[in-house]
């Protein structure tokens, strides 16, 4: 049997620029159950465990790490490319990552009343602090009488985002985004339920994985809010199937924010006081746009609204940078204690 390449499994010189370690030794993490991490090397698939001091939950789908071939534990996790996260559950703020070295981040909406700029423009913020390509698609375009008309509203929301409306049900629809997951290639799923990820997913691995696993886990009962799969495509990419997000809170995006709304933030960089609050200030670009027409008020208050979000959000993100440094120490030990044994590399 043959197992795809490293390259084939997205392995690039981002990572190579981290290790000397040679490649039989790098695995890509393509599930992760609670105390189980499943991973692709180029020899195939394997089981790896955690070294003493770190958890399933530091890690994510889509991880590339180096493991110690004997006692299949993982020894280090190599600096990640994009990281998909979103603010946990709960009022700590704390960022929970979902996935990482995701090339491309698909937000997927219907064109029907699931559409909602609000939540698009949060899905982009995210696409953007993550580091990924944002693609939007707009799935159920046969149902809809003027789909052209919902393309028109996605593209207004980004100058960077492709949109493709699409019935996700149509093989041959479903062609046109095999460009974003080509050989080597990893694209994310994100969106609310029932707006056709996992036809989307099983249309392009081919298979019915997706609503497999899911059943699996309702079954179970569990309430899972990371990514748990990395599958591959029918033409040789990866697909990250992550869970139905009802809500998406952000935290610590405030430069994907920026990015999306560059817009009104180049405006602000033009009001006559660095601290003007768009509100009754003289000299205030961001009045004057709205006065003659040419920044939409909703749009500034999705903008504003979302600031204030991310910013409550992320004053305990000073608490996860902390975390992540005893982290580095676990690795740092790890590394050390395979030194000392005499091994290699
Ligand atoms: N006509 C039409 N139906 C679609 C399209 N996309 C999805 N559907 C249907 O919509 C329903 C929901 O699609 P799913 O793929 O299960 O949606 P999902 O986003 O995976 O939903 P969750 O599994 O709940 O997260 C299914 O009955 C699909 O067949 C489309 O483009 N056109
Ligand atoms: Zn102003």
């Amino acid at each position: 049997m043959t197992f795809p390449s490293l390259t084939e499994l997205g392995w690039g010189a981002h990572f190579a620029a981290q290790t000397d370690e040679v490649s039989p030794r790098a695995a890509r993490i393509s599930g992760i159950a609670r105390t189980r991490v499943t991973a692709l090397s180029r020899d195939g698939p394997l089981t790896l465990s955690c070294p003493h001091g770190l958890s399933t939950g530091d890690l994510a789908v889509g991880d590339w790490v180096i493991f110690d071939p004997d006692t299949l534990l993982i020894e280090r996790l190599l600096d990640r490319f994009t990281r998909v996260s979103r603010k946990a559950a709960g009022k700590d703020g704390r960022s929970q990552l979902i996935a990482a070295n995701v090339d491309t981040l698909a937000i997927v909406t219907s064109c029907n009343a699931d559409f909602n700029e609000a939540r698009i423009e949060r899905y982009l913020a995210m696409a953007a602090a993550a580091g990924c390509l944002p693609l939007i698609l707009l799935t159920k375009a046969d149902l809809a009488e003027d789909d052209a008309d919902y393309r028109g509203r996605a593209t207004r929301l980004s100058p960077v985002a492709v949109v493709i409306t699409l019935n996700a049900r149509d093989p041959e629809e479903l062609g046109r985004i095999a460009a974003w997951c080509g050989p080597g290639q990893t694209l994310a799923l994100v969106g609310s339920s029932g707006t056709g990820k996992s036809t989307i997913t099983n249309g392009l691995t081919g298979e019915n994985v997706a609503t497999q696993a899911i059943r699996e886990d309702d079954a179970k009962g569990r309430h899972t809010t990371t990514a748990r799969h990395l599958l591959p495509t029918a033409n040789g990419g990866w697909i990250v199937d992550t869970p139905g997000m009802r809500e998406l809170g952000l935290a610590d995006a405030a430069e994907g924010i920026a990015e999306v709304f560059s817009d009104i933030e180049d405006l602000e960089a033009a009001c006559r006081f660095n601290d003007c609050r768009h509100e009754t200030e003289p000299g205030c670009a961001v009045q004057a746009a709205l006065a003659d027409g040419t920044l939409d008020p909703d749009r500034l208050s999705r903008w504003q609204k979302l600031r204030r979000e991310d910013r409550h959000n992320s004053e305990t993100v000073a608490e996860n940078r902390a975390r992540s440094r005893s982290l580095g120490k676990v690795y740092r030990a790890a590394q050390k204690g395979r030194r000392d044994r005499g091994r290699p590399g």
